[in-house]
Parts: structure tokens; C-alpha cells; sequence
């Protein structure tokens, strides 16, 4: 039967970062370490202080053994979400000069009904030359 992996994004992740709750990311999986804080013969703190990034290399550093990385599955939770994150959409700003001016005073004084007149007597002047023809 296929197993479903939780995908974590770095930002949850991260929260996890206290010694009641502390979740690491080795090689793009994510461990609950919290129940092995006390436990871990690297101490606590070297675990808490590798919450909220990629602990891969500090983990390397380290040079576990063998009994040590096959003990890291029982915390297993998931993995990284490796898909990036969307990027901001570009939203209407009200500072914008362009759309700014479209809702301005100005326009609505001037500019607009300046524009209509403009295309008022140019319709005008457009039917009064044909007719000349
Ligand atoms: C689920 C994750 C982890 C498990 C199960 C684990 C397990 C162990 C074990 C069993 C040891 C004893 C030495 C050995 O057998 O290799 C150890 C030592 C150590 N670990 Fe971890 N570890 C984990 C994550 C980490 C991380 C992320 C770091 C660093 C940020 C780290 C840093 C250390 C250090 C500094 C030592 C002491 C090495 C020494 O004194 O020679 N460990 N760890």
C-alpha cells in the first residue's frame, strides 16, 4: 500500500522551535525531536538551535554513526515541501500614479470631462467634413 508523506513547508517547520516542542529538517525530512531532547547524547540545546533552517550540514558535522541515523526514523514526521512558494501577486496600489490620477479630483474635474469635449468636437468636426464632400 502507497504511504502518504506530509509535506512541511519551512515556515511550519520553524514555529517548532522550543525545548517542548522542537521539529529539525535533515536532508529534507522533518523530525519531531521533542520526546528525544533530554535523550540526544549532543545535548538539548544543539537541537533546538537547529530549528527553523536546514540542519543537514550541522547534522553531517556532527559524524553520526550508524545506530544514530537508523534511530532518527522513529521521529520522523515528514518531508520538506520542496515546491516553492508562489510568489507575491502584484495587487492594485492606490499609490499607483496612473490608477491614482483615474480616481483623482483632477480627473474627475478636469481631465475627464476635458477628454470628452476633446472627442465631442472632433465627432462634430469628423460629420461636418464628410458632408462638405
Ligand atoms: C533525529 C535526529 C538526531 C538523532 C537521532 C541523533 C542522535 C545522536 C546520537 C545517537 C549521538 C551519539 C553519537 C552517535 O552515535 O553518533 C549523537 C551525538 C551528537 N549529535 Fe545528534 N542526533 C540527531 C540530530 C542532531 C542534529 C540535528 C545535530 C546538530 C545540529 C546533532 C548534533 C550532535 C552532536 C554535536 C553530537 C555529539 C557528537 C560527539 O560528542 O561526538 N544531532 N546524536
Amino acid at each position: 500500500m502507497p504511504t502518504i508523506t506530509k509535506l512541511y513547508t519551512m515556515k511550519e517547520v520553524a514555529e517548532h522551535n522550543s525545548d517542548d516542542d522542537c521539529w529539525i529538517v535533515v536532508d529534507g525530512k522533518v523530525y519531531d525531536v521533542t520526546s528525544y531532547l533530554d535523550d540526544h547524547p549532543g545535548g538539548a540545546d544543539v537541537l533546538i538551535s537547529a530549528t527553523g533552517k536546514d540542519a543537514t550540514e550541522e547534522f553531517e558535522d556532527a559524524g553520526h554513526s550508524k545506530d544514530a541515523r537508523n534511530q532518527m526514523k522513529d521521529y520522523c514526521i515528514g518531508e520538506l515541501d520542496p515546491t516553492p512558494p508562489i510568489p507575491e501577486m502584484e495587487v492594485f496600489r492606490k499609490d499607483d500614479p496612473l490608477s491614482s490620477f483615474f480616481t483623482s479630483k483632477t480627473a474627475k474635474v478636469w481631465a475627464i470631462p476635458a477628454a470628452v469635449t476633446v472627442l465631442g468636437v472632433s465627432i462634430v468636426a469628423a460629420i461636418i467634413y464628410a458632408r462638405k464632400k
